[in-house]
């Protein structure tokens, strides 16, 4: 049977120079990215700030047909459903953590026309998603607390990874959070196929030269299995 299961590299803008945000986003698109994360923080959930819909709506205004992931690190995730599918974002990526009503939380997104995204932070078991796993069009498993660019990879979250690719061959499943050439390999042998990667693809020398090693190790191992 053939595998659908295809490798997505989306840099994560957080600890790019946010004055230059089309800029910098452009740079990665240019450098081989396939679509791009954007990290949303309300100061609650986590204990930081970054952008909101207004910014993603003028950066969508700028990249009309880029893929959107928004990574809503936010306590309560119903409530910006609506702003961003109004600023025509692709995937709503969000955390099940502080929700008290999962499945409508992803009844809302579809209804909104976006895709479902649903993240676990390290300390969440992945048994939690589980059940929302049909109502799901990919699981994000963070490899660092959320919060802040720049942390060191959680190498015990792989086994989350390996039990979800075993269960579920098909599902996208994404990483985040200290992920760049050190730790890529781990990450792709475990099944992720869709690739975060902030610090490591910005601040790189050579930021193409980086996401074709991120490709490259994801292929390798998706063609294994
Ligand atoms: O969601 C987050 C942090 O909360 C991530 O998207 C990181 O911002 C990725 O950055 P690096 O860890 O790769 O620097």
């Amino acid at each position: 049977m053939e595998n659908k299961l295809c490798c997505k590299i989306g840099p994560s803008i957080l600890n790019s120079d946010l004055s230059q945000l089309y800029n910098e986003s452009q740079r990665l698109l240019d450098s081989g990215a396939d679509y791009l994360h954007l990290d949303v923080m309300d100061g609650a959930f986590v204990p930081n700030l970054t952008i909101g819909h207004p910014v993603v709506k003028c950066l969508r205004n700028k990249l009309p047909n880029t893929m959107f992931e928004t990574h809503m690190m936010v306590q309560n995730p119903i409530q910006w459903i609506s702003p961003m599918a109004d600023a025509s974002v692709d995937q709503y990526t969000f955390h099940i953590e502080p929700c008290n009503d999962v499945r409508l939380v992803c009844r809302k997104i579809r209804e909104a026309g976006m895709k479902v995204g649903l993240a676990i932070k390290p300390g969440t078991s992945v048994l939690c998603v589980e059940e929302y796993i049909e109502e799901a069009d990919m699981i994000l498993v963070m490899t660092v607390e959320p919060g802040f660019g720049g942390q060191q990879f959680m190498t015990n979250m792989m086994p989350k990874i390996e039990w979800l690719r075993e269960k579920y061959p098909t599902l996208d499943i994404e990483v985040d959070g200290g992920v760049g050439p050190n730790t890529i390999d781990m990450c792709a042998k475990a099944g992720a196929n869709m690739i975060v990667s902030g610090t490591a693809v910005i601040q790189a020398e050579n930021p193409p030269q980086v996401i074709k090693l991120l490709k490259e190790s994801v292929n390798k191992h998706l063609n294994i299995k």
